[in-house]
């Protein structure tokens, strides 16, 4: 079912580190992203992207190494492959006061921070950025991401949702509930600065959390901040139909897309909301010449910079060891139970030779990747909403000349086609994208609006009741 958003959405996907999907490219010349330390390089990457009107910076993070902890990582460290990486959520500060309109994105998991103070500084940024900021809610996806914060690995899949599931409710018991719109009056002749009577604590005793509030900060503009969700599998699209206002998603084809978007907003339907309370943003790299032939060109100046052992990393094709394969090792010798599925695709797609693992990657460097002019861009742009999708996470080759080329290049045909905004429209990020700056009422985050008021426990999801102190 094609798309409603007209224009569609358009984010910069982007990592605070210099080997962030691409592996390799940060060797080129025009690679800036290798000075990602340098705050500038993202001060003038936000200036250029809200210049060009993109809705929003997304910063993907993870908290830690990828492959078995155990396993050897020299790989990880020598192809720069999310390590060293900084923390978005500090950079996002900096960025908020040198920017007016564009959407603030970050990703954190579960184990990285505690709720709490995660919704402490959330709040924090919403404020500093005047209703701008977007959690990408993730589960984690590494042991060594877990283990830096006391686990023995990564906990289980259908775990992970679970806790998820905890962790947001604590959020949205905090972001909603813990603090009434009038409660702060700041009334120098009476000496009242707020009103206790409307700030509550919020008395959460879960599985995992006990907190008892109230949230320190006073409501921001959006009070929860816009929420993305990034996960697939069924637990996955669960978890985005209940709690998700946007979910990233890298389909391999509209047609794939469509059945993703299909299930997951009929999940939201049986959960209450609306079909269309979900936005869907595909990840898509681009490759743009004036021409077919200079764009194909250009693609193969690419590949020369490919790195068969950072996709290998990345896509944990790696031995026993975490030793990446040689690059001319045949697939029928890689021995993997994380992409296996993978592997086989491949080598079902090479029939007149050995399929190899450099293969592999040279595949993945071509995921979701579109060769083309402007033109021919912003065609097959049209059949990602045609499929459903409303918005598109731009993956880039080298900073900031993916987002510099696709603002001059590609950006000006789709305007002209209304499949691009020209202007931002007034308000906070969730203005922007769903007309209101709070949370809509069919959200569960919705129900915890004037919960705590009279102090009386309320039906909370994953705790027991408590009897509230007095
Ligand atoms: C498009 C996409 C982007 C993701 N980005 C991140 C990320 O930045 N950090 C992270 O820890 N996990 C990331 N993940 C992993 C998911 O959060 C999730 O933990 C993992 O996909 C397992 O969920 P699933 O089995 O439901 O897909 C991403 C997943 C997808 C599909």
């Amino acid at each position: 079912m094609s798309s409603k958003t007209t224009p569609l959405h358009f984010n910069a996907f982007v990592m605070n580190t210099a080997s962030h999907i691409h592996h390799g490219q940060w060797r080129r010349p025009d690679a800036g992203q290798t000075e990602f330390n340098d705050v500038n390089t993202w001060i003038d990457l936000a200036k250029l992207l809200e210049a060009a009107k993109f809705d929003a910076m997304f910063f993907a993070d993870v908290s830690g190494l990828y492959g078995d902890a155990d396993a050897d990582f020299d790989v990880y460290v020598t192809e720069g492959l999310q390590i060293p990486s900084n923390d978005p959520t500090v950079l996002l500060s900096a960025l908020a006061v040198h920017t007016e309109h564009i959407g603030l994105a970050l990703t954190s998991n579960v184990a990285q921070n505690h709720p709490f103070n995660f919704a402490r500084q959330l709040s924090t940024l919403d404020h500093i950025s005047n209703g701008r900021i977007a959690w990408n809610i993730v589960t984690g996806v590494q042991d060594n991401g877990a283990r830096n914060f006391g686990l023995p690995k990564l906990t289980d899949h259908a775990e992970r949702y679970e806790w998820a599931e905890e962790y947001v409710d604590v959020t949205y018991k905090l972001w909603e509930g813990s603090w009434d719109d009038d409660a702060l009056i700041k009334d120098r002749e009476r000496g009242v600065f707020s009103d206790p009577s409307k700030i509550h604590k919020i008395h959460h005793v879960g599985k995992r959390y006990r907190v008892e509030g109230p949230h320190l900060p006073s409501p921001s503009p959006q009070r929860t901040p816009l929420l993305y969700q990034a996960g697939s599998s069924e637990s996955g699209r669960r978890f985005a139909a209940r709690n998700a206002e946007a979910t990233f998603i890298i389909a391999p084809s509209p047609a794939i897309a469509a059945e993703l978007i299909a299930d997951t907003r009929r999940l939201a339907v049986s959960y209450g909301r609306n079909p269309d309370d979900i936005k869907f943003f595909q990840g898509l790299s681009f490759v743009i010449g004036d021409t077919q032939e200079e764009a194909e060109a250009k693609a193969l100046e690419y590949e020369q910079y490919v790195s068969v052992d950072g996709y290998s990393a990345h896509s944990a094709i790696v031995d026993k060891t975490g030793r990446v394969y040689a690059a001319d090792t045949p697939l029928k010798d890689v021995d993997t139970n994380t992409a296996k599925g993978f592997v086989e695709w491949v080598s079902q797609h090479i029939t007149d030779r050995e399929p190899i693992v450099a293969d592999l990657a040279l595949s993945r460097s071509r995921d979701t990747r579109i060769v083309g002019t402007p033109e021919s861009i912003a065609d097959t742009i049209a059949e990602w909403q045609a499929a459903g999708v409303d918005g598109i996470n731009v993956i880039n080759w080298v900073i900031p000349g993916s987002f510099a080329e696709f603002a001059d290049k590609v950006l000006p045909v789709l305007r002209a086609r209304g499949l691009a905004q020209s202007e931002y429209s007034e308000g906070t990020l969730r203005q922007k994208l769903f007309g209101q700056s709070l949370i809509n009422d069919r959200h569960p985050a919705a129900r915890y609006r004037g919960a705590f008021s009279d102090g009386s426990p309320i039906s909370q999801t994953y705790v027991e009741p408590i009897e509230a102190k007095s």
